[in-house]
């Protein structure tokens, strides 16, 4: 599916917290289209993950508006399944019972198409470099390899719209420069992608830079 996109739209979102609410979003209006690569920048605690966490429909805003688009328009992010809506989580959500190969080829497995998609999932986890790894379980990988299999999971389907949570922290640089080109492909195959990140590598290879602060969005005022 291509042409998908997520649009927010004056998205506010506060966390009672003890007796002083946080708020984490105050007011984020974003586009993300599908064929480009957003990275969302910003100091820890400015309200990156939140925002991921709306659009995917794990946590509700207390006002504002998100949409997708193009195919997708009209539905709500919890119906959608990982061939629309794919994610990597900042703790990643591996299955500890499944050797890294399952894990990556879980959103087949789902839809019942497992086999169909083992040579897409061995492709991509060589291209990130973790084909030796099929066997193995999460507890028997580092963590690296264990994020690359997050988003070779993610990748697995062509979702029309991907979030990914700071997807290269545990990256050295030459891996990280392997789930960048993985990513900037899947865009350029028509998928929007939108990364929370803190690395400069990443930023070099986003389309478009979007700074949140205070739970605000704006352009990025400093390279
Ligand atoms: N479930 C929650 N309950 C209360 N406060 C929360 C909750 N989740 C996030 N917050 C607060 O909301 C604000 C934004 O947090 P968020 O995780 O979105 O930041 P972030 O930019 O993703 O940070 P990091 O770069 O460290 O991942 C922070 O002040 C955080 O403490």
């Amino acid at each position: 599916m291509t042409g998908a996109g997520v649009v927010a739209d004056s998205l506010v979102k506060t966390y009672a917290r003890g007796a002083r609410p946080v708020t984490a979003l105050a007011g984020v209006d974003l586009a993300v289209a599908g064929g480009e690569v957003v990275a969302l920048v910003g100091p820890s605690g400015s309200g990156k993950s939140t925002l991921l966490a709306l659009l995917c429909g794990w946590e509700s805003p207390d006002s504002g508006v998100l949409s997708y688009t193009g195919p997708l328009a009209g539905r709500r992010p919890e119906t959608l399944g990982w061939s629309e809506l794919a994610l990597v989580p900042q703790a990643l959500g591996l299955v500890a019972d499944l050797p890294l190969a399952d894990n990556v080829l879980l959103p087949a497995r789902l839809r019942g198409d497992a086999a169909a998609a083992g040579p897409r999932a061995g492709d991509l986890m060589a291209g990130v470099g973790i084909g030796h790894l099929a066997g193995r379980y999460p507890h028997e990988t580092s963590l690296g390899e264990q994020q690359r299999a997050a988003v070779a999971r993610a990748l697995l389907l062509h979702p029309a719209v991907l979030l990914a949570d700071e997807p290269t922290a545990h990256q050295d640089r030459g891996h990280a420069d392997r789930l960048l080109d993985a990513l900037v492909a899947a865009a350029r195959a028509g998928t929007a992608v939108l990364l929370a990140t803190h690395d400069e590598q990443a930023l070099d290879r986003a389309d478009r830079v979007l700074a949140m602060r205070d739970g605000r969005l704006g352009p990025r005022t400093s390279p």
